[in-house]
C-alpha cells in the first residue's frame, strides 16, 4: 500500500490557490474581518479568508456545502489556507467559522471512507492527520467562533483551537460522536477530547458518542463560551483582543509546551496509525455499518 501519499502534490494538482474567491465576494471589495479597510477576501472554492492585517487577524470561512464535510479536497484548501496565513507575519490569530447556515461541520467525509480502496483511504486518512497536527500545533491564536452544528471530526477541529465560542442554539450540538457509526475515534482524537474536558468526561462522552448543546458543552468544558448567535464572531474578536496582548513568542512557546507531547504522540507512529485506519475503515462490518448510516442520513428527509 503506498503511504507516502504526499498531501502537497495533490495540493499542486487539485487546487489554484489564492485566486479570488467566486461567488458572493467576487468581483468587489468584501470589508475586512475586523476593519473594513478594503483589504480584499481571498481564498478557495471551499475557504474563503476575510483577512484584517491592521488587527492582525483573519476570519476563516468553512464554505463546503451543504454540511462542511471535511472531503480531501476540502481538507487540502483548509490546509493551503493555514499556510497561507501562517507564513506571512502580518497575521497573528485566525478566526475559523463557517459559511453554511446552522452547520459548522458534519465531520469526516464519509464518502471519503466508504466503498473506496486502500490507497484512497490512506491518503485520506494522512490529510486527516496533517490538519489536525498543523491546527492543534499553529503557532498563530486560533479560535473557533461555532455557528452550528459540529460532529467528530468538526469537533476535533474545534477542539484544536486555542478558545471555542459557540452559539446559544439547542440545535448546535457537538461532540465526538463516532460510536453512534460504529466506529471509533483514533486515541490522537481521544487525547485532544480529554485535554479538553478531562479524563472521565471524555471517557464517558466517547463511549456513549455523545452530542453536548450549548449549555451542557459549557458546562464541561468542551467550549469556553456560548452566547448569542449573532455574537457568535463579535466576541470571538473580542476573546482575540486578550491572546493578542502577549508577547507572541512567550504564548507560542507555552502552547508547544503543553501540546507538542499530544501532537508527538501521533507524529511518532503516524504510518502505524495509517495502517491501522486502513485496516479498520476497509473492515466488512465497519463498511456495511457506514453504509447504514449514510441511508439513515437519506431517509431522514422522507
Ligand atoms: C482495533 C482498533 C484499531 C483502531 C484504529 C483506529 C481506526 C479509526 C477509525 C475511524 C475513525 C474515523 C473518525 C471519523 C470521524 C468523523 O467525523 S465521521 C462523521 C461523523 N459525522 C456525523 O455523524 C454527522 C452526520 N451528519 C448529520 O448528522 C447531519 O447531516 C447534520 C450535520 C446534523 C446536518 O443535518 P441536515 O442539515 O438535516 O442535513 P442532511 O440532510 O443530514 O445532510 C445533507 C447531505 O449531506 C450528507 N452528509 C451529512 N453528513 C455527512 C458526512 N459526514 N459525510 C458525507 N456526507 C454527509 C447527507 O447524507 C446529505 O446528503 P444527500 O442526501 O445526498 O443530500
Amino acid at each position: 500500500m503506498a503511504l507516502a501519499v504526499g498531501i502537497r502534490g495533490l495540493t499542486r494538482s487539485l487546487l489554484r490557490p489564492w485566486v479570488r474567491v467566486p461567488g458572493p465576494a467576487r468581483g468587489r471589495t468584501e470589508p475586512a474581518a475586523g476593519g473594513g479597510d478594503g483589504v480584499r477576501c481571498f481564498g478557495s472554492p471551499r475557504v474563503l479568508v476575510e483577512p484584517d492585517p491592521a488587527a492582525g487577524f483573519a476570519v476563516m470561512k468553512m464554505r463546503n456545502p451543504p454540511v462542511n464535510s471535511l472531503s480531501l479536497e476540502f481538507l487540502t484548501e483548509l490546509l493551503i489556507s493555514l499556510e497561507k496565513l501562517e507564513s506571512d507575519k502580518a497575521f497573528h490569530a485566525i478566526i475559523l467559522t463557517s459559511d453554511c447556515p446552522g452547520i459548522f461541520s458534519a465531520g469526516l467525509d464519509l464518502m471519503e471512507m466508504c466503498g473506496r480502496d486502500p490507497t484512497h483511504y490512506a491518503e485520506y486518512w494522512k490529510a486527516v492527520q496533517e490538519l489536525w497536527l498543523r491546527f492543534y500545533l499553529s503557532h498563530l491564536v486560533v479560535i473557533s467562533a461555532i455557528n452550528g452544528v459540529n460532529a467528530a471530526g468538526g469537533c476535533l477541529l474545534a477542539l484544536s483551537c486555542d478558545y471555542r465560542v459557540l452559539a446559544d442554539n439547542p440545535k448546535y450540538a457537538m461532540g465526538l460522536n463516532e460510536t453512534l457509526l460504529g466506529i471509533i475515534a483514533p486515541f490522537w482524537f481521544k487525547d485532544t477530547l480529554v485535554n479538553t474536558v478531562g479524563h472521565r468526561t471524555a471517557e464517558r462522552a466517547l463511549q456513549l458518542g455523545l452530542l453536548f448543546p450549548p449549555a451542557e458543552a459549557l458546562q464541561v468544558g468542551m467550549v469556553d463560551k456560548v452566547v448569542p448567535e449573532d455574537q457568535v464572531l463579535s466576541a470571538a474578536r473580542s476573546e482575540l483582543a486578550q491572546w493578542l496582548a502577549i508577547p507572541g513568542h512567550a504564548r507560542q512557546l507555552t502552547k508547544s509546551l503543553m501540546r507538542k507531547p499530544t501532537a508527538d504522540r501521533l507524529l511518532k507512529e503516524r504510518d502505524a496509525d495509517i495502517q491501522n485506519f486502513v485496516r479498520f475503515i476497509s473492515r466488512d462490518a465497519i463498511q456495511k455499518a457506514l453504509r447504514v448510516y449514510l441511508e439513515k442520513l437519506k431517509q431522514k428527509k422522507t
